[in-house]
């Protein structure tokens, strides 16, 4: 019997982080705090194959350089068992700057030898802030989507931004910069994309956030 309590939606839910390329571990770190500080029964495991893939409840595909992510995603036979995942409404995933890119439907610049999972309904431009000497930190105000989340450190490093949400009625833009560009999104009610790293972040607060909307679903 579900008494519906938080307990009964954690129960050894199963976050898995793709590990093929990029700050895998500063999520799994991140994740791994969350659960210390929180006490969820949660389990977060590093991801390179497709039984790894098949044990988990959530995906976050993280920053790194999306072209080597797919090639190695490629070369190693995970492209397809990525593609069938991410496509199961049951499974949360949460794409952040090179897992954006990576998850999107479109991209308009730099896609040679780029294979994209095309999940998310939305046209990405990779590098829109220009090269690493332009990448920077700011405090933004996430308050509006979740809740509490304030001045949070937000890092950009070579990002990309949402240039244009393919399908509204699924895509829903959740924080634009100052200077209108989109660099937070969320499609249906299981995929988060996000152009920044809160994983490099030294604040847990917005992987916390994931795993109560998108996780637990507290
Ligand atoms: N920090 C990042 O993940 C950068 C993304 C990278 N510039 C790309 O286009 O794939």
């Amino acid at each position: 019997m579900t008494t519906g309590n938080t307990q009964d939606l954690q129960d050894n839910k199963v976050i898995g982080v793709l590990a093929l390329q990029g700050a895998f571990i500063e999520h799994i770190q991140h994740l791994n705090c969350c659960i210390d500080q929180n006490g969820y029964n949660l389990n977060v495991v590093a991801v390179r194959t497709a039984e790894e893939l098949n044990h988990c409840d959530a995906l976050i595909i993280p920053g790194g350089e999306s072209t080597s992510m797919s090639l190695i995603a490629q070369r190693t036979g995970m492209y397809k068992p990525l593609y069938e995942f991410v496509r199961n409404p049951s499974k949360a995933i949460w794409g952040t700057c090179a897992g954006l890119i990576y998850i999107s439907k479109e991209v308009s610049n730099e896609k040679e030898l780029l294979k994209p999972l095309e999940l998310v309904e939305i046209k990405v431009k990779r590098n829109a802030f220009g090269r690493q000497a332009q990448s920077f930190i700011q405090d933004c105000d996430f308050s509006d989507f979740a809740p509490g989340l304030h001045d949070f450190p937000t890092v950009f490093i070579r990002a990309p931004v949402i240039e244009e949400i393919l399908d509204p009625k699924r895509v829903k833009p959740l924080y634009t910069l100052d200077n209108g560009l989109i660099v937070a999104a969320i499609q249906d009610e299981n995929i988060l994309a996000t152009s920044f790293h809160p994983e490099l972040a030294d604040d847990v607060r917005f992987h916390d956030w994931f795993i109560k909307r998108f996780v637990i679903k507290q």
